[in-house]
């Protein structure tokens, strides 16, 4: 530990919490932990899809930003390293409608390659689309596994252990960012954050493009091809919490994707699994600065990416380290003196749970 260098503690090791635990290490501003009680593959982040594309989350001119912010960063820093090492390849990914859309999706202005689907390029059945060329899409797994690795590379450390009370993170740093996704519901009791319950089933590879049937937001069809598979989808089934694939679900799955084109009928896919993941919704993803303790601790909100924390990660991780720095510099100075009361509390956790401890 750089005793010259800020300590902060994330809690959540989902792609939210490592994203943004990735951006503060590369400065070599700050000594960072992450706190979690999952890890991957156990994490939300390793139930999706994924592809870039925003989808199920608000507000949608800084999703717009968060989401063009976050292809540019793929592009420079982690494409360039190849699929083997990321998991992450670059895919056209198309949104297809059976009905016509007037209205442009709100985040398009922000993406250079939008566009709206030709009428050569539309599938059978559906008279309206959109296009984004240069969308992307990952294995889950790999891609969360090479984030954890980089983490780590940059000296960052991970501890898996859940955190019951707010206040406990600050006995050992000034900053703390909750990622906690889903969890903030109990962690700092924001009833505002829910579960949009998806289920997906894992198939043997299909086709270069990524094709999504939005047309009902709740009765999702989408075929997305990845680098060793592809997945179906997909459900929202909000507050539903329940964690089982279920076989009704699968099949009504099946039956979406084969509407989408012949190729996708059931006698045409050999099913490798489902899963089945809690999107953490809420109205609009927060991200903000909140000053604890009398404006002595800063805690730097960033949950709630809905459908869409894949896409905005990496936007929301650059936002979170401005944060971080115009909060840091408005921290009133601990002194000895008013050491709060619960910091005498886990003494003999003292030793064993976290490097930062101010002696
Ligand atoms: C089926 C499905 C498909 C999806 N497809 C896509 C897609 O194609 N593109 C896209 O961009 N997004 C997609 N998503 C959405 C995406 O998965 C989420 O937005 C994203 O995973 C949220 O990341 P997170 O890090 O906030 O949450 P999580 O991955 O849930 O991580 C939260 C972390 O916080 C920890 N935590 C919570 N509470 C506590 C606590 N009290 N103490 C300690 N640790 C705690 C958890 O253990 C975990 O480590 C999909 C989601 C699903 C379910
Ligand atoms: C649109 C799909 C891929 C998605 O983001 C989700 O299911 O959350």
């Amino acid at each position: 530990m750089n005793i010259h260098k800020k300590d902060i503690i994330i809690i959540g090791c989902g792609c939210i919490g490592l994203s943004a635990g990735v951006i503060l290490l590369k400065t070599g501003d700050y000594n960072v932990k992450i706190w979690a009680k999952d890890l991957p593959p156990n994490t939300t982040s390793n139930k999706a899809a994924a592809l870039w594309y925003p989808f199920l989350s608000e507000p949608l001119d800084k999703v717009g930003r968060w989401s063009q912010e976050t292809m540019d960063y793929f592009k420079k820093e982690i494409i360039p390293l190849g699929v083997e090492k990321t998991g992450t390849l670059t895919k056209k990914v198309y949104e297809l409608y059976r009905t016509p859309r007037a209205q442009l999706p709100e985040w398009s202005p922000f993406v250079p390659s939008f566009r709206r689907m030709k009428k050569e390029e539309m599938l059978d059945g559906y008279i309206d689309g959109f296009t984004v060329e240069d969308g992307f899409v990952m294995d889950t797994d790999q891609y969360m596994d090479w984030l954890v690795e980089s983490f780590k590379a940059l000296g960052g450390s991970i501890d898996q252990r859940e955190v019951v009370d707010i206040r406990e993170p600050f006995i050992y740093a000034d900053i703390v960012i909750n990622c906690s996704g889903l969890g903030a519901r109990e962690l700092i009791g924001d009833r505002l954050v829910y579960p949009s319950r998806g289920q997906i089933i894992v198939v043997d590879n299909t086709r270069d493009i990524s094709l999504m049937d939005e047309e009902d937001e709740y009765q999702l069809g989408y075929v997305i091809p990845r680098v060793h598979n592809s997945v179906l989808g997909g459900t929202n089934q909000q507050h539903n919490y329940n964690l089982e694939p279920s076989k009704k679900d699968t099949e009504e799955i099946l039956d979406r994707v084969a509407k989408i084109s012949p190729q996708f009928e059931r006698k045409n896919l050999k099913i490798l699994g489902e899963k089945v993941g809690l999107r953490p919704s809420r109205y609009s993803i927060r991200l903000e600065n909140e000053f604890m303790q009398d404006g002595r601790k800063l805690l730097v909100h960033n949950y709630g990416h809905g459908g869409s924390g894949f896409t905005v990660s990496w936007g929301c991780a650059l936002d979170t380290l401005k944060l971080v720095r115009k909060g840091a510099d408005k921290l009133k100075t601990s002194n000895k003196s008013d050491v709060p009361w619960y910091s005498l509390l886990n003494k003999r956790r003292s030793s064993s749970s976290c490097s930062f401890v101010n002696d």
